[in-house]
């Protein structure tokens, strides 16, 4: 796949019938652009904002995505979500391996890489999450932390399908802190993925679409898309207010 300019939206477990309402009127005059808008609310408003989007015409503009899913295609899975189910509800987009899948329900990076590969397989797109923790950057483990998070999922789906993989770099004190990465930080280690990933092919380094993540905000959003290796946003809080998250997504176009 080539590079795509991205702006998600992760509603994380926050949000209710009221709020798809208000999004779909919020955002009702959203243009078209070269822009991918993505809203990934939790697993009960899917199918309801996939309709509303549809209904309002955004469909061209807006796509649904789901914030986890299952490795497994069914069967015995309680409480689980397959991708053909989310597939039977015309949802496009995955997010994977979020930090707060990986530190709270313990996700490892092959658990990961399992669940990129379902998605491919089922037609969808994954937007694989990465990104070190407070203490791994103190410790000087920033590289080795986003090789032991990539490279398994590399190994699990092979270097040419993965550019068919949108990689989100999230640090993870700056999710939900206020304390985003500054732009040049966050520049140089959306330059370190792209060469690390280079290394095992430069087409598909080229080719790949790399987010930032973690309190990305209308107010730094316009520095941080500026930067020639950040190509979008996963944007958590600030995704909640259609006037915010429309000025973050405004800010990617014409990248
Ligand atoms: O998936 C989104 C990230 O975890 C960022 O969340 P945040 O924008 O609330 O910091």
């Amino acid at each position: 796949m080539t590079r795509r300019v991205i702006v998600a939206a992760n509603w994380k477990m926050n949000g209710d019938s009221a709020l798809v309402d208000s999004m779909i009127s919020g955002l009702s005059d959203m243009e078209s652009s070269n822009v991918e808008v993505i809203i990934c609310p939790s697993f009960p408003y899917l199918s309801d904002l996939n309709q509303k989007i549809k209904a309002a015409d955004l469909d061209n503009i807006i796509q649904v995505g789901s914030q986890t899913v299952s490795k497994f295609v069914g069967g015995a899975h309680t409480g689980e979500v397959s991708t053909t189910m989310l597939n039977d509800l015309s949802i496009k987009y995955v997010i994977v391996g979020h930090s707060e899948r990986r530190s709270v329900y313990n996700e490892t990076s092959e658990q990961v890489a399992s669940k990129v590969h379902a998605v491919l397989d089922a037609g969808l797109n994954p937007i694989l999450c990465i990104g070190e923790t407070e203490a791994e950057r103190a410790d000087g483990k920033i590289e080795s932390v986003l090789l032991s998070q990539i490279q398994p999922v590399i190994d699990e789906i092979g270097i040419e399908r993965f550019s068919d993989v949108v990689i989100s770099y999230e640090p993870v004190w700056a999710i939900g802190t206020g304390k985003a990465a500054s732009s040049a930080m966050a520049q140089e280690t959306h330059y370190f993925i792209r060469q690390l990933i280079a290394k095992q092919s430069k087409q598909v380094a080229a080719n790949i679409s790399l987010l930032y993540g973690g309190s990305v905000n209308a107010a730094n959003c316009e520095e941080l898309f500026a930067q020639p290796d950040i190509d979008g946003g996963l944007v958590g809080g600030a995704s909640l207010q259609a006037e915010q998250f429309k000025i973050i997504c405004s800010a990617a176009k014409g990248k």
